[in-house]
């Protein structure tokens, strides 16, 4: 995971200041470590009976549709406010550096919907968290939660205590 994480770069003062943002972007560049990143974002849930893959915009498409490809399922988008067509269910929460709101499509999870989340970055934790709760409300059932990195000492873990979760890189 060495190798992963020196395709991450860190930009000081990134939206604002105080915070180090972590660019994904120099691993997505990279087709063999990015295959790498999201195999093993995938694997502890081979076995889950996952029936789709759930990711948040923007950054969680990529990684989330990745995953879906890799499981062989499809993929729901989680998208901000005002941007899916059809009805949509919605929940608001907290970010690291301010608030936001994510919507799904009613029809896209079913009862029973057997659902893998799927984001870039676990910080907070409100993002993923609130995820869960929008596809709980549903009615899909979280079999687990996976990132590519974790920044550690703002305890997003804490918020997901009751999922099973994966990450790969730890700050
Ligand atoms: O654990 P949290 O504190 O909730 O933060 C993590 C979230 O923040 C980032 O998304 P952002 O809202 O910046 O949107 P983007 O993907 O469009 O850049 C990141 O991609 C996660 O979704
Ligand atoms: N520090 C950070 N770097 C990149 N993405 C983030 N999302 C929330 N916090 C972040």
């Amino acid at each position: 995971m060495n190798t992963l994480k020196s395709k991450i770069r860190d930009i000081e003062n990134f939206p604002q200041a105080g915070v180090t943002f972590r660019d994904i972007t120099p691993l997505l560049a990279d087709h063999a470590l990015l295959q790498q990143a999201v195999q093993a974002m995938v694997d502890p849930f081979r076995d889950g009976n996952i029936t789709a893959v759930a990711g948040m915009e923007a950054r969680g498409f990529i990684f989330g549709s990745l995953a879906a490809w890799e499981l062989g399922v499809g993929f729901i988008p989680l998208r901000k406010p005002g941007k899916l067509p059809h009805q949509v269910g919605k929940v608001d929460y907290q970010l690291e550096y301010g608030s936001a709101t994510l919507e799904v499509h009613l029809d896209a999870i079913n009862a029973g919907d057997k659902i893998l989340l799927i984001d870039d970055v676990l910080a907070t934790g409100g993002t993923a968290r609130a995820s869960c709760q929008l596809v709980e409300q549903l009615g899909g059932e979280i079999v687990g939660c996976s990132f590519l990195l974790e920044i550690m000492p703002l305890n997003g873990r804490k918020q997901l205590e009751s999922y099973s979760l994966n990450s790969l890189i730890h700050y």
